[in-house]
């Protein structure tokens, strides 16, 4: 039995910039150093990237930002874009994902076209994120993304980086844990952050999961527990997280943590969790 509180334990989450409103109103009432990683979406600027980043180390936290390579459009880009985070100390940590365009924005086509390259070191990176897929993805082969996992886990080690590994978000932990004793199966022994939406409402979720590519909204009713015939009202982590604390194994799964997408707002996952810890 591992417990919910140690699989909760340094829990981290996620905003986008536009969350930075909210961001200011939550911070204080988080564990200080939670990680809040920062995504790179096509509705922000390098602008709005970096107030948040800001935001986040000074509301005591520590940001993650995201790095979506194929909305990159140049190495100038992205040399700025880490120089400006250098600049303001938030670079430490990144996260390093593909990113959903159909076709790359520039020279980057995927994650490790910039983790190879050596940059993130020269601004003072020193973790590196990449994304896992425990129910596969809709548009790339299983075969590429065992491949690119394998290659991006070797170049971050080979390169002396620290390096974790966040999943996209699911509603299945059977698949979850299948797939993290997989991936130990291969040799990477990177920390694994499991990724499930905060509570949120039923059908917004059903919005970002079909957005996202996961799952069908039949499969994610019964794991999430809610019925498909009422979508009014809000569904929360709470069977998923306990299915999952109660199902590692340490010695199969090696370090298993839980990352939050604040589809329903930073405060409603911030609340679950604390109210969550005062019952278990
Ligand atoms: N997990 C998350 O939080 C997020 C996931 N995504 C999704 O994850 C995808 C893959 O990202 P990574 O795991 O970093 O893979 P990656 O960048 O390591 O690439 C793995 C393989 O998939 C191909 N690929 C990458 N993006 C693609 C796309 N949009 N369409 C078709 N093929 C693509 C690459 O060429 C490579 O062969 C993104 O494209 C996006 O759909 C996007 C943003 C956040
Ligand atoms: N395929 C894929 N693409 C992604 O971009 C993505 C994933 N998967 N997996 C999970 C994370 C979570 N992501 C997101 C994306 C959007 C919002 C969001 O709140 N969007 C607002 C608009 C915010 C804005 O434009 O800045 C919305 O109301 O849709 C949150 C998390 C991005 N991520």
């Amino acid at each position: 039995m591992h417990g919910t509180a140690t699989l909760l334990d340094d829990f981290s989450l996620e905003m986008t910039a536009r969350d930075l409103p909210q961001l200011l109103e939550t911070a204080a009432t988080l564990p200080t150093d939670t990680r809040v990683n920062v995504t790179y979406l096509g509705t922000e600027d390098a602008a709005d990237r970096l107030a948040a980043a800001k935001a986040v180390a000074d509301g005591g936290l520590t940001p993650v930002p995201h790095i979506s390579a194929r909305r990159v459009t140049s190495p100038e880009v992205l040399a700025d874009f880490l120089g400006a985070h250098q600049a303001q100390g938030t670079q430490e940590k990144v996260f390093v994902i593909g990113g959903d365009p159909r076709e790359p924005q520039g020279p980057y086509s995927d994650a490790l076209s910039i983790i190879g390259s050596g940059i993130l070191p020269e601004f003072g990176v020193r973790e590196v994120g990449i994304g896992g897929y425990p129910e596969g993805h809709p548009d790339i082969s299983d075969a590429a993304l065992w491949a690119a996992l394998a290659d991006k886990s070797a170049s971050i080690v080979d390169q002396g980086l620290d390096g974790t590994i966040i999943t996209q978000f699911s509603f299945d932990t059977d698949a979850v844990l299948a797939w993290a004793e997989r991936v130990r199966g291969l040799g990477i022994e990177l920390p694994i952050r499991v990724g499930v939406p905060g509570p949120a409402g039923i059908k917004r979720l059903l919005g970002f999961a079909r957005r996202c590519g996961v799952g069908s909204s039949t499969t994610l009713a019964r794991k999430y527990g809610f019925s498909v015939t009422n979508l009014v009202g809000t569904a929360g982590p709470d069977r998923f997280v306990e299915d999952l604390a109660s199902s590692i194994d340490p010695g199969r799964h090696g370090d298993i943590r839980v990352h939050f997408f604040t589809f329903g707002g930073l405060d409603a996952t911030a609340g679950w969790v604390q109210n969550h810890l005062a019952t278990v």
